[in-house]
């Protein structure tokens, strides 16, 4: 996979040239110094120890006047070269600042370079050079720091501190005592998971109900009477007094490492999913339906509880891209540190999903109602013989997991 950051060199221009042959020197002169920057850049990859020397080099293209095109082949190196260029005015001997305006895993797409181009036209902030959203979930975005109600996400909530350091630190420790060794192909290869109440089926990505694998234990019984209160008052208006936790499932993830974009399935989960951040800040995106347009980005604190009732838990897909840093309003490009999380979940007593509040989303079949054809036999709503393309298959527009991948790790 090739991954590309347009550099973007500032400040302004000079002043604009009088006549046709100061225009035509200027040009020449601007793009000398466009392929001069690309030069200084190589250089810097070199002495910053980001490639070796006689390593084969990322290629540099000047795209535009003070922009600069860097595809890398090598996905770390790339993230490396841009967590410690972006921002800095140390770097190039002009003294010009070099800010990382796009980042994105080039594929075959095309429009590639127009997107790019339109990127460096107006989409950057004047005073901070920090990059806007410019494509969706084609190129990073600088997350803001969202809490309480999300209204983007109708149904979606962060509680901050739901648990003090204190607590955390107990988690943690309590968690890493036994993760659990893959046993099934599709099982998550790298981000190690534990279960409790009942086993999740990375196959189906269901539950079996009738394999208890034992009680929450007395640490974790504590922390899921605290979500089972929290998931209750947020749900009240659709019904979810009755809500407490049967299932959670631990996750770890080192820098890099994402969880697919999913819906949760809903056959066997009921309305109200919870999820507990321990131990380093993430991003969890968002998107309605699986689809790119209306994505929301949400940054989650170490130490909250984030809850998705109604249409964030039925209908948005939920993800962690796999990036070793996130780019954070007035934090920069933060590196990703382990962040372990603690998923809590109700199950459904048998697998049903009716009425279905999005039938695109589910992984049950929903046939329309029939209309006036008697002699035609259809099978119930939510039957399982015609399960639709899970959620997971029905995403568009996830930019850096392989299709190998999102089967693997979810
Ligand atoms: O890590 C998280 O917070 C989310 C995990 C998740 O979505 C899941 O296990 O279904
Ligand atoms: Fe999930």
């Amino acid at each position: 996979m090739t991954l590309v950051a347009v550099a973007r060199v500032g400040p302004a221009r000079k002043s604009k040239p009088q006549s046709e042959e100061e225009e035509a020197c200027e040009r020449r002169q601007s793009e000398n110094e466009d392929e001069l920057v690309a030069a200084e850049l190589e250089h810097l990859l070199v002495q910053e120890k980001i490639v070796e020397v006689n390593a084969a080099m990322p290629q540099m293209k000047p795209l535009a006047r003070g922009v600069v095109r860097i595809s890398f082949a090598d996905r770390n190196v790339g993230e490396t070269a841009i967590t410690k260029f972006h921002g800095r005015r140390d770097l190039l001997k002009s003294g010009r600042e070099l800010l990382v305006q796009e980042i994105k895993a080039a594929g075959k797409k095309r429009g590639r370079d127009a997107s790019a181009a339109s990127s460096m036209t107006g989409n950057t902030d004047a005073n901070t050079g920090a990059s806007k959203v410019i494509d969706g979930a084609q190129s990073y975005r600088e997350v803001d720091y969202v809490a309480g109600d999300l209204v983007q996400v109708p149904g979606l909530r962060l509680l901050e501190n739901f648990v003090n350091a204190n607590e955390e630190k107990e988690l943690l420790s309590r968690i890493d005592e036994a993760w659990e060794v893959p046993v099934h192909r599709r099982q998550p290869k790298k981000r190690r998971v534990r279960h409790f109440g009942y086993k999740f089926d990375y196959g189906t990505r269901r539950c079996d109900a009738s394999r208890q694998v034992g009680t929450f234990p007395e640490w974790l019984a504590r922390i899921a009477d605290r979500v089972r209160d929290a998931v209750r008052e947020a749900g009240a208006t659709r019904g979810l007094e009755a809500w407490d936790p049967e299932q959670v499932t631990a996750n770890e993830y080192l820098p890099g490492q994402g969880i697919p974009p999913h819906v949760d399935t809903h056959s066997a989960f009921t309305d109200g999913l919870a999820s507990l951040s321990l131990g380093a800040v993430s991003v969890m995106r968002f998107c309605p339906e699986g689809r790119r347009e209306g994505v929301v980005d949400v940054l989650l604190p170490p130490r909250s509880l984030v809850i998705m009732t109604g249409e964030a838990r039925y209908r948005f897909t939920h993800g962690i891209l796999q990036r070793k840093s996130d780019p954070i309003k007035g934090c920069g490009i933060v590196p990703r540190e382990t962040r372990v999380s603690l998923t809590f979940r109700m199950l459904k007593p048998t697998l049903e999903c009716s009425p279905c509040p999005c039938p695109v989303m589910c992984d049950l079949s929903h046939t329309p109602e029939p209309v006036e054809v008697p002699s035609v036999s259809r099978s119930d709503d939510c039957s399982e013989s015609a399960e639709k393309p899970t959620s997971t298959d029905l995403h568009r527009g996830q930019d850096d997991v392989t299709k190998k991948e999102k089967k693997e790790a979810l």
